[in-house]
Order: C-alpha cells, then sequence, then structure tokens
C-alpha cells in the first residue's frame, strides 16, 4: 500500500514544511495480501459492471463502485451524476474503448476519473506496479485542473498521482517517475519521458485518457502523439472525450481504438452549447474593437469577464495597456509565453475573485473551470466553431452555471454567424449603443509617445494579429486585404502603422508566380503555334505580344491583393502565433518554400573560388584583426609584428603550404623575443603598481593634513619659508627683544585661543608646526597671528609672485 503524500507530490515540492515533515520511505515494500472481503468485495463489483442501465442511475451509489471512490465524490459533494457521467462510467468500468462528446461544463472530467479509481482499484494496483493509467491534456493548465480533481475524489485511495507537465522540475519528476500510478500529463513532456528517463516504464499500462482528444489528435501535436501512441501497449482501455469530438476515422485509427463506444448524450440536444449560456454578437470596424472592450469593462466592473483574442502580443499589449489605463478593476493575462508560475498563480488568482478581467489567448479556451464566469468575450473571430463552443463553454459550466457570450465581428466575418447557427448554436445579433462608448484614444495615443517599450508591443500586437488573419484556412471569412490597417494601428496608438513585411514577401511571391505563369504560357502558345502553320507563325508571334502583356496584366489584377500603405520596420515574435494557429503551418510553409524558390533563382551559386577570386580582386588580407582607437587610428598589434630575422625572412617568403620544421624554428625565435616583452611588461607592471602605491599614500596623508583646511588648499603653500617677521626683525636689530616678548606673548595667546578654535582649526595646526619646525624654525617662534598672515599673503599671490618671493627671501636668508 502506498502513503497518500503521493498525491500531494507536486504540492511538496513547493512547501519545504512538507518536505520537512516526509517519513522515510522504504524503497521495496512487500505487496500486501489484500485481505478476503476486499478480493470479495471486488468480485462483487465487477459482476455489477455488465448489470449497469444510465436510465436506473440516480446517484453515483448506484454504480457499483469501492467504498473508496464513494467516500471521495461524497466529501466532495457530488451526488448525482451528470448524462455524461451517467452513460459513459458504466461503459468503462466494463472495459470498454469510449469516444465520450458532451457539452461543456457538463462533468467530463469525473466520466473518466471514476473509471481509472476503479480499475486499478479491482486490478489492486500498487505503487510497485508502476504506471497505470495515463491522462494526455492539451494544456498546463487543464493537466493541472484534472490533477487537483483527481486528488479531490481519490483521497481515500492509496494510488500515486504525477502532473507531469512542461515548465516543472523535470530532475524531480524523474526521480519519481517509477512510483508512479496515475500520470497526468501534457503531449510534449510526456513524450521527452518516454524518450529520456530510464525509470519511465509503460509496458503495464491499463488505460490512457485523451481530454480534449481532437485537440490532442490534431496537426499541432501530430508528430509528438503518434510517437506516444507508438510507446504505449497495445492492449489497453483507451477514452476520448471533448465536447466537440472527433470521429475521424484516421484519428481512430491512428490509436488503435477496439470499437468505441460513442457516448454522446446531447446529440439531440436542440443546441450543442450549455442551455444557460446567452450567446450574441456585434459586428464593428476594426479600430472599433478597443474602445467597445475598454466601455464594456468600464460598465461590468462587478463582474468576472473572459476576454479572448487571436494572440500572445495582442494580449499582453492590451493587458499592459488598460493596466495603465486603470479601469477600476483587477486585470489579469494569461498566454502562452508566460512563465509557468506565473502561469499558474495568474490561473489560481482568477479562479478566486469575483470582480476580475482575464485577457488569454485560445490556451484558456479548452477545459479550463473557471467559477463563476459571469461573460465571455471572443474579441477575435475564432478559427472555426469549435473553439467558438470552447471558448464560450468557459462560462455558464456545471448543474446551475449560468453566463453569457458576445462575439466581436468584422463586417466581412459575419459570415461566420453562419456557420455557428448550422452547427446548433444559437447566437444573437445586438447592436452597442454608440453613446455608451468611449474610447480613449488620446490618452492611448499619449500613453504610448511617452512609453516605446509599448509602443513596441503594440506594433507587435498588430502584425502578430494581422499574421493570424493571413494564416487562418478559411479564407472565406478571414481576409487580411479587407482590414483596413491604417485604422487599426490607430486604434491601438500607433500614429503611423508598422510595415508588414510578411505580406510584401507574400507580394512579391505572387508576382513572381504569376510571371513564371505568364511566360511558360508565352513559350507553350509560341510553340504551338509554330506547329499549327509553319509561315505564319513568325507573323503570330508578333501580334501576340501585345494580347499577352494585356492578359498577363489582367491576371496581376486578379490575383494581387491591394497594396498597404507600410511605414515602419519592425521585426515580430510569431512563435506564440504559430503554435496558436497550427492547422495553418502548411499555408505558412507553403509561402516559404515559394520564397525559398524565388531566392534560389535569383542568387547565382557562391562557390568558394568565386569567393577567392572576389578576395583576391579587391586584395584583402584574409585572416587579419585589424583594431582602431577612437579616432580611427590603426592600433599596432605588438605580438603580430615579428622581429627576428629569421621570421622576417619566413614571412616574406612566397611559398605555398606550411614548412613545420621551419615555422617551428621561426616560433623559437620569436619566443625569444616574447620573453623580453614579457618581462618589460612586468617590470613596468611593478613600476606603476608602486607609483601608484605611493600617491595612495601622499594622498592619504594629505588627506589627513588638508582636513577642512579650505584657504590652504585654495592658495599656494608657503609655509616652508621662514617667518618674514622673523627675518625681518633680525634685519632690524632692534625688534629682537620685542619679538621675543610678542613671540612669548602670543605663545599665551596660542594657550589661550586655543580653546575657541573650532575643531578643524585644531586639526590644522599642528601641521604648520611641524612643517615650519622642519624648516629648522622652531615651533614656538611662530605665533597664530604669523600664522595667518603668511596664509593672506599666500592666499593673494600669483604663483609666479610667490616664487619670485621666495626666491627674494632665500637670497636674503643667504646674506644673513
Ligand atoms: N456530478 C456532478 N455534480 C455536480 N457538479 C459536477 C458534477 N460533475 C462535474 N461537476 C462540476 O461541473 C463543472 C464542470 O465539470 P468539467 O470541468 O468536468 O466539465 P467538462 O465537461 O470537462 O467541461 P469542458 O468541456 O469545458 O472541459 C466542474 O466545476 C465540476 O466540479
Amino acid at each position: 500500500m502506498l502513503e497518500k503524500r503521493n498525491f500531494t507530490m507536486k504540492q511538496e515540492e513547493k512547501d519545504p514544511k512538507a518536505q520537512r515533515g516526509r517519513k522515510k520511505v522504504l524503497l521495496y515494500k512487500p505487496r500486501k495480501k489484500k485481505s478476503f472481503e476486499e478480493d470479495a468485495a471486488i468480485k462483487y463489483l465487477q459482476g455489477q459492471y455488465e448489470k449497469i442501465n444510465p436510465d436506473d442511475i440516480r446517484t453515483f451509489k448506484d454504480f457499483p463502485l469501492s467504498q473508496k471512490t464513494l467516500n471521495g465524490l461524497k466529501a466532495n459533494n457530488y451526488v448525482t451524476p451528470t448524462e455524461i457521467q451517467k452513460q459513459a462510467i458504466g461503459y468503462a468500468l466494463q472495459g470498454k474503448d469510449i469516444l465520450g462528446a458532451a457539452k461543456t461544463g457538463s462533468g467530463k472530467t469525473l466520466a473518466f476519473l471514476i473509471p481509472i479509481l476503479e480499475n486499478l482499484f479491482c486490478k489492486k494496483w500498487t505503487r510497485l506496479d508502476g504506471v497505470g493509467a495515463l491522462v494526455i491534456s492539451p494544456t498546463r493548465e487543464l493537466a493541472y485542473q484534472i490533477y487537483e480533481t483527481l486528488r479531490k475524489i481519490g483521497h481515500f485511495h492509496d494510488f500515486s498521482a504525477g502532473l507531469i507537465i512542461g515548465g516543472q522540475n523535470l530532475k524531480f519528476e524523474r526521480k519519481r517517475m517509477d512510483q508512479i500510478n496515475i500520470l497526468i500529463c501534457t503531449p510534449g513532456r510526456l513524450l521527452q519521458h518516454m524518450d529520456e528517463n530510464p525509470l519511465f516504464d509503460c509496458s503495464h499500462l491499463q488505460i490512457v485518457v485523451l481530454d480534449e482528444a481532437d485537440r490532442c489528435l490534431d496537426m499541432g501535436f501530430e508528430t509528438t502523439m503518434n510517437a506516444i501512441i507508438e510507446n504505449l501497449p497495445p492492449q489497453r482501455q483507451t477514452l476520448l472525450f471533448s465536447a466537440t469530438q472527433t470521429k475521424s476515422v484516421k484519428d481512430l485509427a491512428r490509436l488503435s481504438l477496439s470499437f468505441p463506444t460513442y457516448v454522446a448524450p446531447h446529440e439531440q440536444a436542440a443546441t450543442v452549447t450549455p442551455e444557460a449560456l446567452q450567446q450574441s454578437y456585434i459586428t464593428c470596424e476594426i479600430d472599433e474593437k478597443i474602445g467597445i472592450l475598454w466601455s464594456f469593462i468600464r460598465n461590468h466592473l462587478k463582474q468576472k469577464v473572459l476576454v479572448f483574442m487571436a494572440t500572445c502580443k495582442q494580449v499582453k499589449y492590451t493587458y499592459d495597456l488598460f493596466c495603465k489605463l486603470r479601469p477600476g478593476v483587477s486585470l489579469l493575462a494569461l498566454y502562452g509565453t508566460l512563465h509557468q508560475e506565473k502561469r499558474e498563480k495568474i490561473y489560481n488568482e482568477f479562479c478566486r475573485k469575483s470582480n476580475v478581467v482575464l485577457f488569454a489567448t485560445d490556451l484558456a479556451s479548452r477545459g479550463l473551470d473557471f467559477p463563476r464566469v459571469n461573460w465571455v468575450i471572443q474579441m477575435d473571430c475564432p478559427e472555426d466553431v469549435e473553439t467558438y463552443i470552447h471558448r464560450a463553454g468557459r462560462t455558464a459550466r456545471g448543474v446551475l452555471g449560468k453566463g453569457e457570450g458576445l462575439l466581436m465581428l468584422l463586417p466581412h466575418e459575419e459570415k461566420f454567424v453562419e456557420s455557428l447557427k448550422n452547427s446548433k448554436i444559437p447566437i444573437n445579433k445586438i447592436a452597442i449603443d454608440p453613446s455608451k462608448v468611449v474610447a480613449p484614444q488620446l490618452k492611448i495615443e499619449a500613453l504610448l509617445s511617452d512609453n516605446t517599450e509599448l509602443k513596441q508591443t503594440a506594433q507587435r500586437a498588430f502584425v502578430c494579429y494581422l499574421k493570424s488573419i493571413f494564416l487562418m484556412k478559411n479564407k472565406d471569412i478571414f481576409k487580411v486585404q479587407l482590414l483596413d490597417t491604417d485604422a487599426y494601428a490607430r486604434s491601438l496608438g500607433l500614429i503611423v502603422p508598422p510595415r508588414i513585411r510578411f505580406l510584401e514577401k507574400y507580394h512579391r511571391q505572387n508576382q513572381y508566380k504569376i510571371d513564371q505563369e505568364s511566360q511558360g504560357s508565352n513559350i507553350i502558345d509560341k510553340l504551338k503555334a509554330r506547329d499549327d502553320d509553319g509561315a505564319e507563325t513568325d507573323q503570330s508571334i508578333e501580334e501576340n505580344p501585345e494580347g499577352k502583356k494585356q492578359q498577363k496584366k489582367e491576371i496581376i489584377k486578379k490575383k494581387a491583393l491591394p497594396k498597404f500603405d507600410f511605414h515602419n520596420n519592425i521585426d515580430s515574435d510569431e512563435d506564440d502565433f504559430l503554435q496558436v494557429k497550427t492547422k495553418n503551418i502548411q499555408v505558412a510553409e507553403e509561402v516559404s518554400t515559394a520564397e525559398e524558390t524565388i531566392s534560389r533563382k535569383k542568387s547565382k551559386p557562391l562557390t568558394k573560388t568565386a569567393v577567392a577570386k572576389k578576395i583576391l580582386k579587391k586584395k584583402l588580407k584574409v585572416n587579419t584583426k585589424v583594431t582602431f582607437n577612437e579616432e580611427g587610428q590603426i592600433i599596432e598589434d605588438e605580438k603580430r609584428n615579428v622581429r627576428s630575422d629569421i621570421a622576417k625572412q619566413f614571412a616574406n617568403e612566397d611559398i605555398g603550404g606550411i614548412d613545420i620544421e621551419k615555422a617551428k624554428e621561426v616560433l623559437q625565435e620569436e619566443d625569444k623575443f616574447d620573453k623580453i616583452r614579457f618581462r618589460q611588461r612586468i617590470k613596468a607592471k611593478h613600476k606603476e603598481e608602486k607609483r601608484k602605491l605611493k600617491n595612495k599614500k601622499k594622498d592619504e596623508e594629505g588627506e589627513k593634513d588638508d582636513f577642512g583646511s579650505q584657504s590652504e588648499s585654495d592658495g599656494p603653500d608657503l609655509s616652508w619659508l621662514p617667518d618674514p617677521d622673523k627675518i625681518y626683525s633680525n634685519e632690524d636689530g632692534n625688534n629682537d627683544k620685542s619679538s621675543d616678548a610678542g613671540s612669548s606673548r602670543n605663545e599665551d595667546d596660542t594657550d589661550l585661543d586655543q580653546g575657541s578654535y573650532s575643531e578643524e582649526e585644531k586639526y590644522h595646526r599642528p601641521q604648520k608646526r611641524k612643517l615650519v619646525e622642519s624648516k629648522g624654525i622652531p615651533q614656538e617662534s611662530i605665533a597664530p597671528r604669523k600664522v595667518k598672515k603668511i596664509q593672506d599673503i599666500s592666499a593673494s599671490l600669483s604663483v609666479s609672485e610667490v616664487e619670485a618671493l621666495a626666491m627674494h627671501l632665500l637670497k636674503s636668508k643667504k646674506t644673513l
């Protein structure tokens, strides 16, 4: 028996507390002998499977389910099964392959999770048995949601479950792979484990489920799914579920389903969408969309709104822009290029909040069970009816769910409504009161002019949207040539519409094709004409060119798309976009192959000889590196200048090939010079270091001395000069005594005054004394007054005057 903790594998990874509290688990645990009662119960349940009649089922208890499953259902308030659950669970318990189709929000998740638990329970599955069930979901969010539901209803079982999705810790998953019984995964990550993880073994797999099966099996996942299916054991039960189920024989053959039972409780229903879902659409011009969305949000501040857009870049831009415009409600954005952790956070936040707007791509269109969504807005026409159903189905979910859907269409996209109505989708046209639409156009433009990043996001959104339309399969509805690109760009706040390179390329390629076709038909006509009437041929060819030219022009007119006014040039990142519109890859491929042919035919093949000839012509020295300084002058690379005679001689010799022996000799010779150069450099370096150290020491001392001495630093330092008073007094012998007296008096003054000196001055004085003392004049002989005098003189003199004075004083000192 396995521990329950295995169900929380993913949570433990994030929760350190849970990790600390982990018990030591034995690598090998002998399989517990099941009690006799359990065996009997299993036998009884299995005996009841054949008797299941969906019409007799009122509650889950009416199904022959294990007590553990019933407890799990009860704990989560699941009492009455929904239609799809009533019909599918019985067949699944009987071990049949199932094709399950039911409306969005009708409870398909439980319809496959309950049979998984029962299947493994009846087979007494343990951790040692490895992977017993596999659930594949097209998106990480959906896989996460299924995993959470499994944790809830499987709480009383002893199986281990694992969530294997991209963007998670691969190492963590890898180590535990052999301990998982029920695996919930996305196709890419599953295949990665199949390919790379030796611990992954699904040879005992009992049951495989494809949720959103039509999406899993469509072109986007084709190769991955084919590889996965190849790795699965042929003896297994397969369950496919979706609101828009695939009936394609090709798809079913790929999965090698054995006589699948088609379970579609709503097939006869009047509508394919939930009854509680009110659906309407509006038509508007492309440049009105932003204003309408803004006004809608401003008018529904107390509601939970989900807005779908065609591309990640549009979602990102609208989110960034609206956040800056502050509508007065929480805004969130969910799209594929976000980091996984952020995606999970946003998903949980949208589930939790009640007044919030989420902008999302089709990533959120399938399977996600956001509670209590009031409105689903489809800002761009969905790719097909299926996408519409899934998007709209994010509201009005469950037994009591209610909600509204609004679809925004461009006038030429209105045809799409016909397809909706033909598919039993009740949708009504409504009109928007223009007086209630307030487009914050000026604000948007102002924001963009201020914010380059936002402007770039807008440019990307613009290009990505056009590309999405261009790549759409249904050309009756999606017509890029009918879009007013200038107006659209303006509505996004872009005064100058960005350049749309892919369309330009497409036009060029179209033009080329037309040229080629007309040229080809010209030659054929000529040949035919020549065959038909020998002599007359020449005449007809001469007459024909005008007609042919005319014909060619007409073809071009017919096929060429209207030209756009493109000014700006931006590179777009379309990866995310291509992921969404997987069905259209073919179109893109066609374009690229045609482009390749053009470029291939236009450019001559460039051989190595041709390149060499070009270089010779230009007299370029190959494999040389030239370094320039800031003024553009060449910096000589010393290393490249050879010094030895032998090397110079070697460089001048023009022999083909390399003389290894000689090269060796040259290198050895050059090596001597290199060593000398190296030694010199090291010496210079040491010298420089010493100099720096000296300067530093000086600076430090200077710093100490100069502390706070403003006047000192301004004027020249004359402290080394002898005391002028003393010299003058020496000159004037009469003053000797008074000077002494004065000095003693001043000394007293100094002592007295010291108390009134500022801290800086106090600091400064010893330096003066020291410096003067160093010139052989006793410090006591200098009165502060004199110091001041010296300072005053020094401050008022220029450098040359100071020099002159110094010379004079020195001379006079010498004469003394
Ligand atoms: N028997 C039930 N009783 C009450 N609520 C249920 C029952 N079964 C499912 N639900 C609830 O209905 C909601 C929708 O269920 P679920 O997500 O399984 O629908 P779905 O058919 O898979 O939808 P989608 O087609 O969008 O994937 C969930 O909130 C779920 O908890």
